[in-house]
């Protein structure tokens, strides 16, 4: 047991284990993607730590680009209204593009993306998370790459962050956050 921001917590994924699943979705799309040349959209900011890994696991032709949305406060729960607070500086028409997520929750997030970069003609889009909580979608969304599904608990580490801190930590900790 630790304490994060003076909440009990436990980790749900270690480092060791994180490595692992990063590496069996990057086996998945080198061998998905073939032949073809990838674009990687990270959503900004909790994505760039799990981006950062599954790259340079990815045998394949690779280019990387950012995307910076919102739809949280401070706060620990989704205020269903998503901005996009940084867009693409590049064309994505005709690219093979993947979208890189650290955590789906509502969905509502990526629901929304699709939607905004699928009007740009993108020769295919998917969707990657590293971890998902299906208990909680409120829209329905199609995500190929899917790390782990993992209960209703607020997380923290690996890029996920608890009011903009503890991205840092290597591994990924479930918090006894008050209701
Ligand atoms: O499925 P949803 O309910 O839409 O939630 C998922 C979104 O929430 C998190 O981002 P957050 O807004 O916390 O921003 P951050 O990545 O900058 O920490 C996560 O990175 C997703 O983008
Ligand atoms: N930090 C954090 N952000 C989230 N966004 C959606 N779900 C979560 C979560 O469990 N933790």
């Amino acid at each position: 047991m630790k304490e994060i921001a003076g909440l009990k917590s436990e980790v749900l994924l270690s480092a060791e284990r994180i490595e692992d699943i990063v590496g069996g979705l990057a086996r998945r799309i080198t061998a998905d993607y073939a032949g073809k040349e990838v674009l990687l959209i990270g959503i900004l900011r909790g994505a760039f730590v799990v981006l950062a890994d599954l790259m340079r696991r990815i045998e394949l032709s690779c280019e990387v680009a950012f995307m910076e949305v919102s739809s949280y406060g401070a706060g620990t729960t989704s205020s269903g209204i998503v901005r996009i607070l940084k867009d693409l500086e590049e064309d994505i028409a005709g690219k093979h593009v993947i979208v890189v997520e650290d955590i789906i929750d509502t969905g509502i997030t990526l629901s929304y993306l699709r939607r905004s970069l699928l009007a740009r003609s993108p020769a295919s889009l998917e969707f990657l998370t590293l971890l998902s909580k299906p208990s909680r979608r409120r829209v329905e969304l199609d995500v190929k790459y899917v790390g782990k599904e993992i209960p209703d608990e607020f997380v923290v580490g690996y890029g996920i962050d608890y009011a903009g801190k503890y991205r840092n930590l290597p591994d990924i900790y479930a918090l006894d956050v008050p209701e």
